[in-house]
């Protein structure tokens, strides 16, 4: 499991940090592992590191400091350096004497001469020249969009850029943009990620990121967001051991669809049905429909007549009248864990006596889209998810699954698991429906809510990306996807738990499957 820290945290741990190791020296090791991937990256990028020309945006603060020492270390090997200042009298004055004594040179970024966009003649042939560009305009102490002549600068560069800690005129706290940003091949951080380069925008503008180890990791406190990796998911993932049956893996219950939108049922049943290996009862007016594509199914027409149930997915196509409410109603007073997706958030937003059906004891979670949080509060989530996300999870007392290109997990408690698509091959109409039935399997095979959602957000986009790529006309492997509808998704989903169960097992020893069980 990753985990991203606040600047706040990360300043409080270099605090401690410092009391042990001096300041320079720790900032020396960060500009040292900007040089290394810098010089790497321009081995792959020209296939050489000696006399190829680096360019330097160097800001007012330690940020810059990095750049300018990280250019001291490529001078060193060979490499034609110009640092281009921003605010000259602000930069860092020992990173600067330092690249200076190792024969790297300095100008200012708006003169002598500055053309008609603010820009000197000398910082615009540098750039011009440079086979790479270092971003240390600004890092944790960002606020806003890049100033006006840093965004001139940014928009001339055409060589690949590396970023210091996180690309400038990103948001470090939420990711969001607000104007002109710098967009990095590759981001070099200390210590551990920061929330930027896992959210949204900053996660696309962050590009590669590489952690480099500044000694900081035995002052770090718990991370504000977690993210799964495929290993997590994998080892995590429920399959039957020898002494289960199909009613210990988990009876999950899908109530979903209508006589009007049967595609809904069958989406959410067949995600439950490939997702873990119980039973799943459905129970609503598409029976027929579901019956038809997932024989296995055991299908009835009302949620009164379903059966026993170990969690309930509720929601997707059920419509917003009283039918859909009375569904939801009973779901929630099952006193099992729930999913409550789509119409069921319309009906929750709706009607504030439907939270009275809940039984308090039984976990509920809620998988809004933008709109459907909207509805929920007043209001969208606006830049910062994180704590909008977590916010709502703790005044409802819920799970709270935001979707988006970034999906956020807050739990009532206030953790929050972030899972970063990374493409946005789910972006298609149904899509949603398969992620309830994921989540509602999993609840149902016993897994902790937060996990759950968390596991069901990774499957889903890596099912999407596997099905976006599949194969070429001559059965090759794609480099390129195509756009994909939910029943591909669906259908992709086994191979991506195949997928993370191997990542898992090559974690624990080379060769072998993850046991069966739980
Ligand atoms: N404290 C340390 O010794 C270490 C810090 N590190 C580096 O230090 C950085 C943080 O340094 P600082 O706290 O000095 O701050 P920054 O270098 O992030 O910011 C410097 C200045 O930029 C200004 N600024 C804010 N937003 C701006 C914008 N949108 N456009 C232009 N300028 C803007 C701020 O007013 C601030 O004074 C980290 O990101 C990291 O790169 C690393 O060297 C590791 C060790
Ligand atoms: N741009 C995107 N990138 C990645 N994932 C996305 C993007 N847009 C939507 N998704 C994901 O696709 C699913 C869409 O769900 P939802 O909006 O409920 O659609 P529907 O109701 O049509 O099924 C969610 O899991 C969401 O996180
Ligand atoms: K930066």
């Amino acid at each position: 499991m990753l985990g991203a820290w606040t600047p706040e945290q990360v300043r409080d741990a270099e605090q401690r940090l410092f009391a042990r190791v001096p300041e320079p020296a720790v900032m020396r090791r960060a500009a040292w592992g900007v040089a290394t991937e810098t010089a790497r990256l321009l081995r792959e990028s020209t296939g050489g590191v000696a006399g190829r020309r680096v360019a330097l945006l160097v800001g007012a603060g330690n940020n810059g400091g990095d750049a300018l020492w990280a250019g001291a270390f490529l001078r060193r090997r060979g490499i034609g350096v110009t640092a281009v200042l921003l605010s000259p009298d602000k930069a860092h004055s020992a990173g600067l004497a330092g690249l200076r004594r190792a024969g790297g040179r300095a100008v200012l970024a708006d003169g002598p001469n500055p053309d008609t966009s603010g820009i000197g003649a000398e910082a615009a042939d540098a750039l011009e020249r440079a086979d790479a560009v270092i971003d240390g305009i600004v890092g944790l102490s960002a606020r806003g969009a890049l100033r006006p002549v840093a965004a001139e600068l940014v928009h001339r560069v055409e060589a690949p850029i590396v970023a210091v800690d996180l690309p400038s005129g990103v948001d470090p706290v939420t990711g969001a943009v607000d104007g002109p940003a710098v967009s990095a091949d590759l981001t070099v951080t200390f210590g551990g990620l920061k929330p930027c380069h896992v959210l949204g925008a900053g996660a696309v503008r962050s590009g590669s990121v590489e952690v480099v180890d500044i000694g900081l990791d035995d002052e770090l406190p718990e991370p504000e967001l977690r993210l799964l990796e495929a290993a997590d998911v994998g080892a995590g993932w429920p399959v039957p051991g020898p002494d289960d049956d199909k009613y210990s893996t988990g009876v999950v219950g899908v109530a979903a669809g209508s006589a009007t939108y049967p595609g809904a049922a069958v989406l959410a049943t067949g995600a439950a049905v490939q997702a873990t290996a119980g039973m799943v009862r459905y129970a609503g007016p598409a029976a027929d429909a579901v019956r038809g594509r997932w024989p296995e199914t055991v299908a009835t027409g009302s949620v009164g007549d379903a059966g026993r149930v170990q969690a309930w997915a509720v929601g997707p196509g059920i419509g917003t009248g009283a039918s859909g409410r009375e569904v939801l109603a009973h779901v929630l007073e099952s006193g099992r864990p729930v999913c409550a997706d789509a119409d069921s958030i319309t009906l929750l937003a709706a009607d504030e006596a439907l939270w009275d059906s809940r039984d308090p004891d039984a976990p509920l979670v809620l998988t809004p889209h933008a709109g459907e949080f909207a509805r929920l509060v007043g209001a969208e989530p606006g830049a910062d998810r994180v704590a909008a996300a977590r916010e709502v999870a703790a005044r409802f007392d819920v799970h709270l699954l935001l979707k988006g290109n970034t999906t956020v997990i807050a739990a009532p408690d206030g953790r929050v698991l972030v899972n970063d698509a990374r493409h946005a091959w789910p972006a298609t109409a149904g899509s949603g429906d398969v992620l309830t039935g994921l989540i509602g399997a999993l609840l149902a095979a016993g897994v902790d809510p937060l996990l759950a959602c968390g596991q069901a957000a990774h499957v889903h986009s890596l099912a999407a990306e596997v099905a976006a790529h599949g194969a070429k006309a001559d059965g090759s492997a794609a480099v390129s996807g195509a756009p994909i509808g939910a029943s591909a998704l669906l259908a992709a989903v086994p191979a991506a738990i195949r997928t993370v169960r191997d990542s898992a097992a090559e974690l624990t020893r080379p060769g072998d499957v993850v046991a069966p069980g739980r």
